[in-house]
Formats: C-alpha cells, structure tokens, sequence
C-alpha cells in the first residue's frame, strides 16, 4: 500500500469524509453483499430431530423439504451458494464410515433434493467422515490412532459420490496430509474435471466447533480431540505452509476456519497466495454472537460488521450461518 501524504493539522481534517452517509459511501474501502456469501445448512434423516439446535439459537436443522425451501431463499436473496453439513441416524454411524459413500445417505439426498430446485444454486458439500463415524473423529481410527492414507482413500470415495450426487464445490474438512492432491486426481480420472475444491487448508484445533457438534450429533461421541490432525491455535507459519501445500496440490480456492480469531491468517493468506480466499464464521462465533444480540447486549450491527471485517481482512467470501439474515438486511 502506497504511504498517504497526511497533512498538517488543520490542513487536514479527517473528520471532512466522515460527516454524511454519502461522503463515507464515498470513500469506504470494502463492501459486504449478498455474493459474498456461503450459506451453512444442516439436514436430517432423523424424524424429529428436525428444528432449532440449542446451541445456536435461530439455526436449525432441515428436512429435505427444508433444505428444498432454504435453497429457494438462498436464489431469493442473491447468495450464490450453500454447504450441507448431514445429521445421521445415529444408530447407522460405524467405525469403517461406509455410509459416508453411499449415495443414498442424507447428505447425498440432500445435494440432489437442492439441486431439483435452485440447479444454478452452487452447493458446497463437506468430506470429512465425522457425520458418520461411530467416534466422532473426521478420519478411520484404529487402535487410538486416526489413520491418515487409508482416511484419505475413504474420502476419495466420499467425494467421488457427491460429485456424482451433482455437488460443484467439495470442501474437504478434514485436515489429512495429502487429501487435496488425491481428491484431485480422482475427479480428473473419474470424469468431474469441473468440480471444484475449496479446501479447509488452515483450520485449526478449536473450542469454536462446539455447537456444530451438537448440530451434526457428533458431541456426545468425540473420543479425544482433534489436535494430531487440526492445527495448533498458535501457529501462523504451518497455517501458511498448509495453504502452500493445498495449492500445489490443486486446491481451487482456500479457507481458514475459524474465522474471527484468525483475521491475521486471512490477511497473510490473500497477500501471499493471492487465491480465492474465504473464512469460516464458525458455529461458536455464531453462538455467541447471536446469544448477546438475543439478550439484547448488542444489536444486529455486530453481525454486519464482523462480517464486514473478514472482508478487511482480505476475504473473498465467509461461511457464515448469519447469511439469510444479512443477506435480507442487506436486500
Ligand atoms: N468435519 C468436521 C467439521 N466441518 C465443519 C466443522 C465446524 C463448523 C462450525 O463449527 O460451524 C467441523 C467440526 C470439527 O472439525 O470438529
């Protein structure tokens, strides 16, 4: 950025572009639409389990019908994509994850169900085998250990379904070495050249994922934590270093998660690499937000300008449950 020329006091006054609506229209320096959304929606196979998740006050989780009727307001409102994150019958979680490649399990029903209603809407699907993994982890344990190869052969398999199911951009969400490179290759060979990665390469070992866990059912089941595979809170150097790999890899667009605490990662991602360069608002971030808003501590202009300030920091576009609520304050 080029050094501003600041003169003097009173020459200069900078208050003179502060002074009216229209003058800081003027002069603002990033803006926050519709476009710039990703719209995160859980969806159930649980008869009953469908409606608000206690943890995240205002989201909830859809039936079919409802995924079809949130993909219809998402086309309403301008947001130009949505990510399915499934809720499984508990009962059909397992330690060799095989529902997570079947074509008929939730995600998959869901992927198609949207895209029979909105087919332009672009749906982000997640690839990570913890929806339904009888422990909870995003990876095959064994013996404690979460396998890292055989992980990624499953979630080869994973993917290559959903993009069968119709899916435009995977997410892979589960942190294994060498994911992007496979997930690539596999699309290329099986015929899905044109389905894009956008890959959770930063994402960090965080306490922000809690109400997630609670909206997918994975709370009560987590053996351990995620900390061999997940990114230490503290290290913005391996972040850097895991977003290089994922690019060389052929990841299309990249994303740190979560969001708020890691501007710092936003900023030194889009000024390195350049890539299209999203965040992840996360569940926690969400919660408590939305839980001060609802006890009246802070109003809705919070939610705008947290949102506003990934775009500071250089994001393309954020993840973010707020997104048909913004998206209507912005319409
Ligand atoms: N594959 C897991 C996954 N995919 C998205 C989220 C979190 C999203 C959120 O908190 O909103 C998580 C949770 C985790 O890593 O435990």
């Amino acid at each position: 950025m080029a050094t501003p020329i600041i003169a003097p006091f009173p020459a200069s006054r900078l208050r003179r572009l502060r002074r009216s609506a229209n003058i800081r229209a003027m002069v603002s320096e990033t803006n926050l639409t519709p476009a710039n959304l990703i719209w995160p929606i859980f969806v159930t196979e649980v008869p009953g389990a469908d409606g608000e998740i206690a943890s995240m006050p205002g989201v909830e989780r859809l039936t079919l019908d409802g995924a079809r009727r949130a993909a219809e307001r998402a086309m309403r409102l301008s947001i130009p994509a949505i990510c399915i994150f499934p809720h499984s019958d508990q009962a059909l979680r397992t330690e060799d994850c095989a529902r997570a490649w079947d074509p008929d399990n939730i995600g998959n029903l869901a992927i198609r169900a949207v895209k029979e209603v909105a087919p332009e809407l672009v749906v982000m699907t997640d690839i990570a085998l913890d929806p339904y993994n009888a422990n909870g982890h995003d990876g095959l344990v064994v013996d404690g250990e979460i396998l890292n190869d055989e992980t990624v052969e499953a979630l080869v398999r994973m993917a290559l379904v959903q993009a069968e199911c119709g899916a435009d951009v995977l997410g892979p969400s589960d942190m294994m070495d060498g994911r992007i490179g496979a997930l690539r290759a596999a699309l290329e060979r099986e015929g899905h050249k044109h389905v894009a990665i956008l890959s959770y390469a930063a994402k960090f070992a965080s306490a922000f994922y809690g109400p997630f866990r609670d909206a997918v059912g994975a709370s009560g089941r987590l053996v351990g934590d995620k900390k061999t595979y997940q990114i230490n809170p503290a290290n913005r150097g391996e972040a850097i270093r895991c977003v290089a790999r994922d690019l060389a890899e052929g990841a299309d667009m990249v994303m740190v998660k979560p969001g708020m605490p890691y501007l710092d990662i936003c900023r030194a991602v889009k000024d390195e690499f350049g890539a299209p360069t999203f965040a992840y608002q996360v569940s926690g971030e969400y919660a408590m937000l939305e839980g001060a808003i609802r006890n009246g501590w802070l109003s809705r202009e919070a939610m705008l300008e947290s949102l506003l300030g990934f775009r500071r920091a250089g994001c393309d576009g954020v993840l973010s449950y707020f997104a048909p609520s913004v998206a209507e304050m912005l319409a």
